[in-house]
């Protein structure tokens, strides 16, 4: 008869690393346009021409960061005109952090020394460009980092108006925004030179999320671990929860939980018992592109518990002076990210009657909104 218990030094495991997020998946599926719709814009810069600006938007985990990577490592094995420079924003959250990391690629090193002035850093990297007879491709990823201090609008500027300072400098940006439609307004000199074309990256239906989980599973684990039907279980799961990681986390944490019972197949209640965990996974990411003012709506939904909405206003409207409009518009945006329910009062209840509530443990929003505040942006 088969042995059905794992021993302490097996697992079901086949490829651990292809379940973290940071994996770049080998078949990147459904997202053909987008691919297409990014490679045109690329395109002018292999025949000596300015790359075409352009925007990415949508949800959390819909593979726009997937795209630009995909997009750069075609880009460099293809040719060396072009010099593509991903930016995580988040990270690099100012003019100068973001032309450091463009000189560090394009150089191959840090310039010498530090605390070298803007203006030398700019100059290096525009000569150097010139002489060279190359295009620059930036991504910024996360670019919503950039918009407090209207940072946004000295790093367009510089990069797509230096060629009046530096003749033959070419430049071109990719904006990536975990958001549907992008809502910054630009200095008008910058939008003068910047009108991206826009690039959506939609939410996967549950079939396009069961394919590609079940090929993930197919990848990371002996086969007879996983069975189909847990597949559809953990997608329905995922298109609840809005983001593909929490697919891709859950398969991870329910084979762990598989190989804590040292079994060698993941049962349907070691998904349920990772479920609440990997749900998380989607908290954070909701909260990155969240501004200072949708932060605290949020903090006062989860403080508050199912509270009415007129409630949730007046206390919004004590903290930030803003008006009904801005209330409604960011209650739309929070039950959009799936991080509030606004809808389960039944038939008449509208407006300032309707009753809000928390979609996650209102302690785990603290503490991630904290966590997200510290972070900045
Ligand atoms: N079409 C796909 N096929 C396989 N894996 C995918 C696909 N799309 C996304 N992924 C995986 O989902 C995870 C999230 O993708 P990615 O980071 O590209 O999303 P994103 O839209 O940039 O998210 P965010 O806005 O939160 O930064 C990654 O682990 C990525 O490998």
């Amino acid at each position: 008869m088969k042995r059905e218990i794992l021993l302490w030094d097996e697992t079901i495991f086949k490829d651990r690393e292809v379940l973290e997020f940071d994996h770049m998946p080998e078949h990147f599926a459904h997202r053909e346009s987008q691919m297409e719709a990014l490679k045109f814009s690329v395109r002018p810069a292999f025949a000596g021409g300015r790359p075409v600006n352009t925007l990415c938007l949508g949800p959390p985990g819909t593979g726009k960061t997937t795209a630009i990577y995909k997009l750069f490592s075609e880009i460099e094995a293809h040719s060396s005109k072009v010099v593509p420079v991903h930016v995580n924003c988040q990270m690099d959250h100012t003019r100068h952090a973001i032309f450091l990391r463009i000189y560090s690629k394009l150089l191959g090193h840090s310039p010498p020394a530090s605390g070298v002035s803007f203006k030398r850093v700019l100059d290096r990297i525009a000569r150097t460009m010139v002489k060279e007879n190359r295009s620059l491709v930036v991504a910024l990823d996360d670019v919503n980092y950039l918009f407090p201090e209207k940072e946004i609008d000295r790093v367009l500027y510089t990069l797509l108006r230096a060629h009046e300072t530096f003749p033959g400098f070419r430049a071109g940006v990719i904006a990536v925004l975990s958001e549907p439609a992008l809502a910054y307004v630009f200095d008008p000199r910058v939008e003068s030179v910047f009108q991206p074309e826009e690039v959506p990256f939609p939410l996967y239906s549950k079939e396009e999320i069961r394919q590609i989980l079940d090929r993930r599973a197919q990848i990371g684990f002996y086969p007879g671990v996983v069975s189909s039907d847990l597949i559809e279980k953990i997608a329905e799961f995922t298109e609840r929860a809005g983001d593909l990681r929490v697919g891709i986390d859950l398969l991870k944490r329910a084979g762990l939980e598989a190989e804590r019972r040292a079994s060698k197949s993941i049962s349907s209640e070691d998904v349920d018992r990772a479920g609440e965990r990997s749900r998380l996974v989607h908290l954070s990411s909701a909260l990155k592109p969240l501004r200072e003012d949708e932060i605290l709506l949020l903090t006062l939904v989860a403080e508050m518990g199912a509270s009415k909405a007129g409630d949730l206003y007046s206390r919004f409207q004590d903290s930030t002076g803003s008006g009904y409009t801005r209330f409604h518009e960011i209650l739309n945006k929070l039950d959009a990210a799936r991080l509030i329910d606004t809808d389960f009062t039944g038939p008449g209840q509208r407006g300032r009657s309707r009753i809000v509530r928390i979609r996650y443990d209102p302690g785990e929003v603290l503490e991630s909104a904290r966590k997200r505040r510290e972070s900045g942006g």
